[in-house]
């Protein structure tokens, strides 16, 4: 697996994030390589949207290094790394004009920021927007306004408006949240093609649930209080003791045929 890029993709060391007294990560360490596809795991509070925030270059660290793509913040225009990264959240949702179709929302994305206007595409643009669009599973409704689709079909546009930059760093932010069972399957199913493409770029994933996680992932870091309370191979961290230690309550966890499950131990 993996491109041209064998460097890490993310290298994240000793890093602090400090808002007034409250330390939102501490002495944080990590390294993503293009080939991995790592899940951020931890409870509310942990810190998991501040690292991929740090990690998405949208916050600078208060301590310690953060390196993207080669890139180290503080060294770099952001505004050159980050259209390398494509990102999804909830927040960055939000900020989708609901009157816009699919396919533009899709397709601008390859001219930058969000809710930037162009009246033309190139055509090799509408290409490759059209087809994220059937991958995804959006190309029936690229002319319905984003607004009118369904939870789970949002979250796959935006998904499909992330690679559209053809970006060397996929970071998701809960992307299995609000969707029905049906729809965090479809999802799941989806990513975990996507984890299995040696083509695609390297992936982090937030969730609050193992259930979420798609096979083929194969790195987890778990967070806690801001702090790393394990990060390895996924098979590695995603074991009952660490879990129980991330998430403050004894799990019991099973594995089959890739997917994760956990509920309280007996
Ligand atoms: N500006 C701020 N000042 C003080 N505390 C903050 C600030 N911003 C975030 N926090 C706190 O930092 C902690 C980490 O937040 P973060 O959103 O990274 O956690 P998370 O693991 O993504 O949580 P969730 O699972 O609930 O989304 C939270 O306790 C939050 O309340």
């Amino acid at each position: 697996m993996g491109g041209v890029w064998t460097q890490p993709v993310v290298e994240v060391r000793g890093v602090d994030v400090v808002r007034g007294t409250a330390h939102l990560l501490r002495g944080v360490d990590w390294t993503v390589r293009p080939d991995e596809r790592w899940v951020l795991l931890g409870p509310n509070g942990a810190g998991k949207t501040t690292l991929l925030q740090l990690v998405g270059a949208q916050l600078h660290p208060s301590a310690g290094e953060v390196s993207i793509l080669g890139e180290t913040l503080g060294a770099v225009d952001v505004f050159e790394l980050r259209p390398r990264i494509g990102l999804t959240s909830a927040a960055l949702a939000q900020r989708i004009d609901p009157a816009e179709r699919v396919g533009d929302v899709v397709v601008s994305a390859g001219y930058a920021v969000v809710g930037r206007w162009r009246e033309h595409y190139d055509v090799h643009d509408l290409t490759r927007a059209a087809l994220l669009m059937q991958q995804w599973g959006v190309a029936r409704m690229a002319h319905r306004p984003f607004g009118t689709l369904s939870e789970g079909e949002r979250k796959r546009t935006q998904i499909a408006r992330a690679l559209m930059t053809d970006p060397e760093l996929l970071l998701l932010d809960e992307p299995g949240a609000g969707l029905d069972l049906g729809g965090r399957e479809d999802l799941v199913a989806r990513l975990s093609d996507l984890a299995r493409d040696s083509y695609a770029p390297a992936q982090v994933l937030v969730t609050h649930h193992v259930e979420e996680i798609p096979p083929g992932y194969t790195h987890g870091l778990l967070l806690r209080g801001g702090e790393v309370v394990s990060a390895g191979p996924i098979e590695e961290v995603l074991t009952a003791p660490l879990l129980s230690d991330a998430f403050g309550i004894r799990l019991e966890v099973q594995r089959e045929r890739g997917r994760y499950s956990a509920r309280r131990a007996a």
